[in-house]
């Protein structure tokens, strides 16, 4: 029998973090697939990420080197498992020798969202008192929260997102700012309160997409992600992280963007501020998708000439002095 022209079914691994926001951006993949490969045969192997483990220190000091992806990495190097599904945001732009970023699925709303504890529900993010404590685990939701609102106490947040709700809802927190896409996936849309409209926060480089990634070498993989691939989406977030790469920059740097994608005519827009949210930089470039990673890194050049690479190293050299 000659395995090129009628090899079995291939049974393929996917591997997930443990939580239950990845559990469930898991499923729904595994289920698109299915849907389209009927005959093959999609297992889901869920494991936990260095990420997962440790929760009570404060993101931005361990770094982002892959917290949420190194594990899963090995286990597709080591061919365990076949791809792995991540939040696109939690991607390090750069992936180790032999992985590749297959496919980008269509991406939930990008934006954050204020959630608020219920003594709150008559307010809006500028009609909170004077000394409200924000809960928030993010460099970049923080400087720009502080830069328009230096009024708030901010408190740092970690945990899952019911841990989090939870911590708010006790009165731990006069607010918390999450992303919309989480709380869609989870189906807790009726805690957004508020989506904070760009002018306020600019989102994380690739939030609300899910990136699948596998051995460069899989090309037989490679074409089946293909698929459920959403290729507006992914000139979007190509883009974006073309801009945080030039930068060098991981999840954990307060650096936000937004993108439009109107035809072939893609805007990306960005910007990179300093912890206490007093200095700031921001600018947009527009030009057609099929360029879209260049058009990252313009944007990245342009920054840089207006002081984001102070801004930059500044944070890099706090947070290794561990302040
Ligand atoms: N780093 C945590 C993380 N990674 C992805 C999401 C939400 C879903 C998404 O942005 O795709 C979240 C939670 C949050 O920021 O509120």
């Amino acid at each position: 029998m000659t395995s090129s022209v009628s090899s079995p079914p291939r049974t393929i691994r996917i591997g997930t973090r443990k939580s239950q926001l990845a559990l469930v951006q898991t499923h729904w993949v595994q289920e698109q697939l299915q849907k389209l490969f009927p005959d093959i045969t999609f297992e889901v192997h869920s494991m936990s990420t260095q990420g997962d483990k440790i929760l009570d220190v404060a993101l931005a000091k361990i770094g982002d080197k892959g917290l949420f992806t190194k594990e899963l990495e090995v286990g597709m190097l080591n061919r365990e498992i076949d791809f792995a599904v991540h939040s696109l945001k939690d991607l390090p732009t750069r992936l180790p020798e032999g992985l590749t970023l297959a496919t980008i699925t269509e991406r939930e709303n990008p934006a954050d969202a204020l959630v608020v504890h219920e003594k709150h529900k008559d307010k809006q993010i500028d009609t909170l008192p004077e000394g409200a404590v924000i809960g928030t685990s993010s460099l970049r939701r923080l400087a720009q929260l502080r830069h328009h609102f230096p009024h708030f106490t901010f408190k740092d947040i970690r945990g899952n997102l019911n841990t989090r709700m939870a911590k708010l809802d006790a009165g731990e927190y006069d607010a918390i700012i999450l992303a919309v896409a989480g709380l869609e996936r989870l189906g807790m849309s009726d805690r957004i309160h508020q989506i904070l409209p760009k002018e306020i926060s600019l989102h994380a480089v690739g939030q609300g997409a899910l990136g699948i990634e596998c051995r460069a070498d899989d090309s037989e993989l490679i074409s089946l992600l293909k698929g459920i691939e959403h290729s507006q989406t992914r000139d979007r977030c190509l883009a974006e992280r073309a801009f945080l790469r030039e930068l060098e920059g991981g999840c954990q740097v307060p650096i936000g963007v937004n993108t439009d994608l109107n035809g072939d005519n893609l805007t990306l827009s960005g910007i990179v501020a300093s912890v206490d949210g007093k200095n700031l930089v921001k600018d947009t470039v527009t030009g057609s998708a099929s360029n879209a990673e260049q058009l990252g890194i313009q944007l990245a050049q342009l920054l840089r000439q207006h002081g984001a690479q102070e801004i930059l190293d500044k944070i890099f050299t706090e947070i290794q002095r561990g302040s």
